[in-house]
């Protein structure tokens, strides 16, 4: 059962489409992720499962109901959705209790009180219920937010960039305990991020989106060691780009010689992506495990960045367990894992 389904929505603001989707589905109690670089078309997105937009084209459904379509627009307050955006957007005026309480109209006053008591007690902010939203930190707003969007028990929550507020410290703390308390309660949450690892450490699923379309939806692990393109594996993590010559079914490079993929095969690609972790320190050089120098060397706690040169003056970062760490000036030979090794046809 799939509590959100997008079929070919588009929406344009003006004359292109800012969103342009063939189809999008978050499963039920799934935590999906719209993932992309500015102006990709998240919160666009977002909107349009709000009802804060309607799409040009396409049918939006919850849970099997339309929301919308060419005949059909439900409006936000009567979709049964949970919103949580960046800024918080609490009433300064209602106490902490008076704003969860809000959008419960449809209980008696003394229902209203217990169900707000009830969700401040669940992300643990019932201490706090008679007081103002400026006598909080913003990690505890960001805890109202959230017991206000779920107090109504919406059938899916709507997030937009819901940490970007916090400092970095607070914001892993804040979204660890927000993921876990999602989950415990099995709610479907789709959520607006441009923070590849914020993704990562959240989402059951990515939506990786670039200019208006979806570009790649799976896995973390999906994105991050099978990406469809260029665009997907430097976005998910970082890659050395390693210049290559065709040899028959073989590409060469100064890292080493690896097989052209079948899928390439008869087709052009002058480069290959690599990332740091795929290159490993072996003890011997051989034809396949060229030696490179150590020209700097960036201890980063429980990894190092180690920038490797090599005699034709080009040089790649490679990422090694700090107690591997090799000195500046050493010559090592090193082997690729072709697991972390991308190579992509040329776009023409
Ligand atoms: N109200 C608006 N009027 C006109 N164009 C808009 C409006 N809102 C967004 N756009 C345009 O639509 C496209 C998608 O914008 P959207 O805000 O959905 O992107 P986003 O991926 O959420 O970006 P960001 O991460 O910067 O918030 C962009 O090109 C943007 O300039």
């Amino acid at each position: 059962m799939s509590n959100l389904v997008f079929e070919n929505v588009r929406h344009s603001y003006s004359r292109a489409y800012s969103v342009d989707i063939n189809h999008l589905e978050v499963g039920a109690g799934k935590l999906v992720c719209l993932l992309g670089p500015s102006g990709c078309g998240k919160s666009t997105t977002l909107r349009l499962a709000a009802g804060l937009e309607s799409p040009t084209e396409g049918k939006i459904l919850i849970k099997d109901e339309v929301m919308a379509d060419d005949e059909i627009f439900v409006g936000p307050e009567d979709r049964r959705v949970g919103l949580v955006f960046q800024d918080y957007a609490l009433f300064p005026h209602l106490s902490v209790q008076g704003n969860v309480a809000f959008g419960l109209s449809h209980l008696s006053a003394p229902e209203r009180r217990s169900q707000s008591l009830h969700m401040l007690e669940t992300v643990g902010m019932s201490d706090s219920a008679e007081k103002y939203p400026h006598m909080l930190s913003g990690g505890e707003q960001q805890r109202v937010a959230l017991a206000r969007a779920l107090a109504p028990n919406p059938r899916i929550i709507l997030m937009d960039e819901p940490f970007s507020g916090l400092d970095v410290v607070l914001r892993n703390h804040v979204r660890d305990e927000t993921q876990t308390l999602l989950k415990e309660m099995g709610t479907t949450v789709l959520m607006v991020t441009h923070d590849p690892e914020e993704a990562m450490r959240m989402a059951d699923e990515i939506v990786l989106m670039q200019k208006g379309k979806i570009i790649q939806q799976g896995s973390a692990g999906d994105l991050y060691n099978n990406p469809v393109n260029e665009f997907v594996a430097s976005f998910l993590g970082d890659v050395n780009h390693v210049p290559a010559g065709r040899q028959g079914n073989h590409l060469s490079t100064v890292l080493g010689t690896i097989p052209v993929p079948e899928k390439l095969l008869g087709k052009i690609a002058k480069k290959i992506l690599v990332r740091p972790e795929a290159i490993r320190f072996v003890s011997e050089a051989t034809p396949e495990n060229p030696v490179s120098e150590v020209l700097n060397a960036r201890n980063l706690g429980a990894f190092s960045l180690v920038e490797l040169g090599f005699p034709d003056g080009s040089k790649v970062t490679a990422r090694v367990a700090t107690l591997q760490t090799p000195k500046v000036g050493e010559s090592c030979a090193i082997s690729l894992n072709l697991d972390q090794v991308f190579v992509f046809a040329d776009e023409a």
